[in-house]
């Protein structure tokens, strides 16, 4: 069901099975395993926060971009043993092709500026809201398919990049209503596990399996992977060295781990203090221990979570400066984040900042009292529509006390009826249904009357 479904907004248990047709067998009306409908409510929820998103992107000079849902296989495979890729949502279709409805943006990004061949003028501050899917065991019950707000910036080495990004994410959060209270955003980069790596002699091409591996760490205890991080050659010790420099509370004590000389201190430092430029340093915590799954980040990672800690992580992002080698492409700095459609709304909901998505947002319900006046009751209609309301004509005969009802039940402001008498005056009447008054207005002057109803 949609976010606000998930409100019990339509309790499945008052949901009422149609009448079994006789002999006929009943199609199945629940949405495909994983996934939601959004009836019309769902979709004004979807649709303020998707305003919200396009808003912060349109404010920061982002332009927005698509791509399809359906991408090649191949796109999907980097052998990391992340999440992404292990529970992609993948077949093969009729021309025998290997595909996936795709489980996040970036490759699909990849690939799009890739084909450009260089010709698209550096740098890219591109967006898109792509609904992605993974296809999981429904063992635990959770969805196969949400949106997710992606922000990128492609051509910028510097942390300008990732400041700019979480300025962005920040005035998001603002904007709704969320304060650093409610949310902080960890930063790290990968640059530290590099490092690390580097002084134990790791070679560089276990660096990517290593993060995905100790971000696993994170959520499950080390025997669960004991065996992947024995077949990648990383003994105890090694473990053990890389899990006691991601426990660094501060940026200054790891530059005690990691020495003067560290580019992963000198880059998160120097991106601390753009934070500061922006003036959100109070959202923005150092947290070593935040690795992100993806396998192609490769240098700052940051992710946005609840200070209550009840909800799983509301978004992440980094650095990426590799992703166009892995496909093939010249090596091009990038830096991003997701941001999902599910959790925020949980967030929104228990920090009680949500509006109501109850009404319409229908401004006049337009009702003849007889069949003779259905006519000009749509003129009246259009005459509304032109000043620029939004209005719903009543389409069949009902009586007064339906049409109140009804009026009230979508929550319209007013309802004009279109009655013999006044029409013979060259008038309708209107209800306010907010206060109950009631007048007769000249249907030439009813757009002088909407501009004053502004
Ligand atoms: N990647 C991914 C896709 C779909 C959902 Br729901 N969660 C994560």
């Amino acid at each position: 069901s949609g976010a606000v479904q998930d409100q019990n907004l339509l309790d499945k248990t008052t949901k009422q099975d149609s009448p079994q047709q006789k002999g006929r067998p009943q199609l199945d009306t629940n949405p495909p395993k994983g996934t939601r409908d959004f009836y019309p409510q769902d979709m004004r929820l979807r649709t303020w926060l998707f305003d919200h998103w396009r808003a912060v992107a349109k404010s920061f000079g982002f332009s927005e971009y698509d791509a399809p849902v359906l991408e090649s296989e191949a796109l999907y495979v980097r052998k990391a043993g992340e999440e992404v890729t292990t529970q992609l949502y993948n077949f093969v279709d009729k021309g025998d092709r290997a595909v996936a409805l795709r489980p996040e943006m970036t490759p699909s990004l990849a690939r799009m500026v890739m084909a450009q061949k260089g010709g698209l003028p550096m740098p890219l501050k591109w967006y898109s809201i792509p609904q992605c899917w993974r296809y999981e065991r429904m063992t635990r019950g959770r969805r196969r398919e949400h949106f997710q707000w992606n922000m990128d910036v492609w051509g910028v080495a510097g942390p300008e990049a990732e400041a700019e990004l979480m300025a962005a994410m920040v005035t998001f959060f603002e904007n709704v209503g969320l304060t650093a209270e409610d949310v902080g955003i960890k930063v790290n980069s990968r640059l530290v596990i590099g490092e690390v790596l580097d002084s134990l002699g790791i070679p560089e091409e276990k660096f990517a399996v290593t993060c995905v591996l100790v971000d696993k760490l994170e959520k499950v205890p080390i025997e669960a992977i004991q065996g992947d991080l024995e077949e990648l050659g990383l003994d105890r010790s090694v473990v053990e060295k890389l899990l006691d420099v991601l426990t660094n509370k501060s940026l200054d004590a790891l530059k005690g781990t990691l020495g003067e000389d560290s580019q992963a201190v000198k880059e998160l430092s120097q991106f601390m203090t753009l934070c500061e430029a922006y003036n959100i340093q109070n959202w923005i915590l150092f947290d070593a221990s935040v690795v992100r799954g993806l396998a192609y980040y490769t240098g700052i990672v940051f992710e946005a979570f609840d200070r209550r800690g009840e909800l799983r992580a509301i978004a992440g992002g980094g650095r990426y400066d590799k992703l166009l080698e892995t496909f093939g492409g010249v090596q091009t700095p990038a830096a991003g984040f997701g941001f999902g459609d599910a959790v925020i709304v949980e967030l929104l909901k228990e920090r009680d900042v949500l509006p109501s998505f109850e009404s319409t947002g229908v401004d006049t319900v337009v009702f003849a009292m007889n069949q003779d006046l259905y006519a000009p009751a749509v003129g009246v209609a259009s005459v509304l529509r032109k000043a620029g309301q939004s209005v719903d004509v009543v389409l069949e005969g009902k009586k007064l006390k339906w049409v109140f009802k009804h009026a009230d039940r979508i929550g319209a402001k007013y309802c004009v009826v279109v009655g013999a008498d006044e029409y013979l005056n060259g008038e309708v009447a209107i209800k306010d249904l907010s206060g109950g008054a009631q007048k007769s207005v000249k249907i030439d002057d009813l757009s002088n009357w909407v501009s004053d109803e502004q």
